[in-house]
């Protein structure tokens, strides 16, 4: 996972021995500019990262190793993806049903977080359901209930081609009635550029009223993730995002991209296609991973 950067800074910081050496820092930093760019993280994000890089080895007040820069570039990292925390933890909301709306384009991986969240819910001891959205595309409602039954969880579905509000209000008088603490509703995946889709998207925002929308984001698509959530943050709005397929992603550079230029948070990083590679979001872990110890 993320190996295109993971890769190249373990080159750059070394291993272990003359890793103390004073360097020269300009040169060191152009070169961190140029993989942060190779990993396709925008040329001002990667200008601010090297930045405040700077400005810290500065503040140190004394020649720097490589040791410094790369504690340096650990810590900026994580300090720029703090602010791409959850504000909830969706697992411990107490209103019930807690609603939560999935949107992206098509093939993000809607369908399969949803089986995901289902999953880490119900491992925690909580009740859900699902509401079987997509109507639109053949196969989504089969997908869903294949899903739902490969977790355990109940899903609440009409013919296909129906209306995906009133399958999310039916999932929702489902859990009212029943004390479910979440119900999970899917959406056809839609191109932001497609108007009607997006037109019925605000219609099950309107009728569910969800407490929480997430965008879900491959993280294949690098920088273009950033037009996809200005346009559905323009076109229909959400809270947050979950960003899947990370461990395809060989760049690596989308967690810093969304985290700072989505202006949303960040709840979970999908990492696999099975059911338990859904981790939540952790800046420590992803700076730790890109920008390895020597060994
Ligand atoms: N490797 C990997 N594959 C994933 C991940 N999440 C989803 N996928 C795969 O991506 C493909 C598309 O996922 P779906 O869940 O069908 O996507 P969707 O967004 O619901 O698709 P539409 O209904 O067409 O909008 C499937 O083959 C999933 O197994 C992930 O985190 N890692």
């Amino acid at each position: 996972m993320f190996d295109g950067l993971r890769k190249k800074f373990a080159a750059l910081f070394g291993r272990g021995g003359g890793s103390e050496e004073v360097v020269k820092r300009a040169e060191v930093e152009e070169k961190i500019l140029e993989i942060l760019l190779e990993a396709d993280v925008s040329l001002e994000t990667a200008e601010k990262i090297v930045k405040r890089m700077e400005e810290r080895v500065r503040a140190m007040g004394r020649k720097v190793g490589m040791n410094d820069l790369r504690e340096a570039l650990r810590s900026v990292v994580v300090e720029m993806l703090q602010g791409a925390r959850p504000p909830v933890d969706i697992m411990e909301q107490a209103k019930k049903p807690y609603v939560i709306l999935f949107l992206g384009i098509n093939g993000t991986g809607k369908t399969t977080t949803i089986g995901k969240m289902a999953h880490l819910i119900k491992k925690s001891g909580r009740r859900v359901v699902i509401a079987a959205g997509d109507t639109f595309r053949a196969g989504a409602i089969e997908q869903i209930a294949i899903l739902g039954e490969q977790v355990g969880v109940s899903v609440i579905k009409h013919s296909s081609g129906g209306d995906p509000a009133a399958v999310a209000y039916d999932a929702i008088e489902h859990a009212a009635s029943r004390g479910i603490d979440f119900v999970l509703i899917d959406s056809a995946g839609r191109m932001q550029t497609n108007r009607n889709l997006m037109d019925e998207m605000k219609k099950i925002k309107r009728v569910a009223k969800p407490d929480l929308t997430l965008l879900v984001i491959d993280a294949v698509v690098g920088q273009d993730a950033v037009n996809q959530a200005r346009a559905f943050a323009e076109a229909v709005g959400f809270d947050g995002v979950i960003l899947t397929k990370l461990d395809t992603d060989a760049r690596g550079g989308a967690v810093i991209t969304v985290a700072e230029e989505v202006g949303k948070p960040i709840y979970y990083l999908g990492v696999g296609q099975g059911m338990d590679d859904l981790m939540p979001f952790d800046p420590v872990w992803y700076a730790n991973r890109i920008v390895p110890s020597p060994e």
